[in-house]
């Protein structure tokens, strides 16, 4: 382990005065701290290339910070990302008891927890299908149902949503604020869309062009659950637009 890593046992994520400069020279993030406590939702919005996603592989260990640390228990961290990853040569379950399979869990458990997590993520009655014949959003769905069958306290989203339609995101962001109230997890979340993360964080980050840092930092006052109308509450325009706005001036 690294010095400037730190693997504790929390169930918050912390970024201390992070940095990350690439072997040839690229800044991509700079001096980015924030905490995401259990309970809390947040996400990070900003312009392409500014560095989310590098934040999130410096949370989930894949990149190694090259200034300041980052606090989180990495044994049961959840990771989603903008491909479902599924393997074509499996059918839906076994797909979702793929993770809990390599954290060595007993084979009743891992099925146990799997039916759970598919129950949870409305793909009931497709468990022996193969990949192939799912729709995106349900690939994310089992994408999303396998990262559940570790119970993540801190569960990281790299755009998970990008590629469906938006009648299917707009479902997928239901349903993700649902699993959010009935797990509790810390979530981290990244997307292009405004609405995406004003319909279901408790706090919106906007971060600047490369090098990425937090310019500004929006609470959600919205009660959990949220409903699909919610969308268009004046509060919710008038927030969505302030993001807007400050997003538009982070690009310069
Ligand atoms: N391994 C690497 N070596 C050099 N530069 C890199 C490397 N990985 C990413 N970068 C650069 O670092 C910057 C941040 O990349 P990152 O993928 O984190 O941005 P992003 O905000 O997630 O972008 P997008 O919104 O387009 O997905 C970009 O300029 C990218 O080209």
């Amino acid at each position: 382990m690294s010095d400037t890593t730190t693997d504790i046992r929390t169930d918050s994520l912390a970024f201390e005065h992070t940095g990350m400069v690439f072997p040839d020279g690229t800044e991509a993030v700079r001096d980015v701290s924030f905490t995401v406590k259990k309970g809390e939702f947040v996400t990070i919005v900003g312009p392409s290339g500014c560095g989310k996603s590098t934040l999130l592989k410096i949370a989930s260990g894949l990149l190694e910070p090259t200034s300041g640390a980052v606090q989180v228990d990495r044994d049961r961290l959840g990771y989603v990302f903008q491909d479902a990853t599924l393997l074509p040569w499996r059918t839906v379950k076994k797909n979702v008891e793929l993770l809990a399979e390599l954290h060595d869990f007993p084979k009743s458990e891992r099925s146990k927890l799997a039916q759970e997590a598919i129950d949870l993520v409305g793909l009931k009655g497709f468990e022996e299908h193969y990949p192939k014949s799912l729709s995106g959003g349900m690939k994310m769905r089992a994408s999303l149902a396998r990262t559940l069958t570790l119970k993540p306290p801190v569960f990281l989203f790299d755009e998970p949503f990008g590629a469906v339609d938006e009648i299917t995101r707009e479902h997928l962001n239901d349903e993700t604020q649902q699993l959010f109230q009935r797990e509790g997890f810390a979530g981290l979340f990244i997307t292009h869309s405004i609405s995406e993360a004003v319909f279901m964080s408790t706090r919106v980050l906007v971060m600047s062009a490369r090098p990425g840092r937090i310019v500004a930092e929006y609470q959600v006052p919205f009660d959990y659950p949220r409903d699909p109308d919610l969308r268009f509450d004046p509060e919710f325009a008038r927030l969505s637009g302030e993001i807007s706005h400050a997003l538009r001036g982070s690009h310069s």
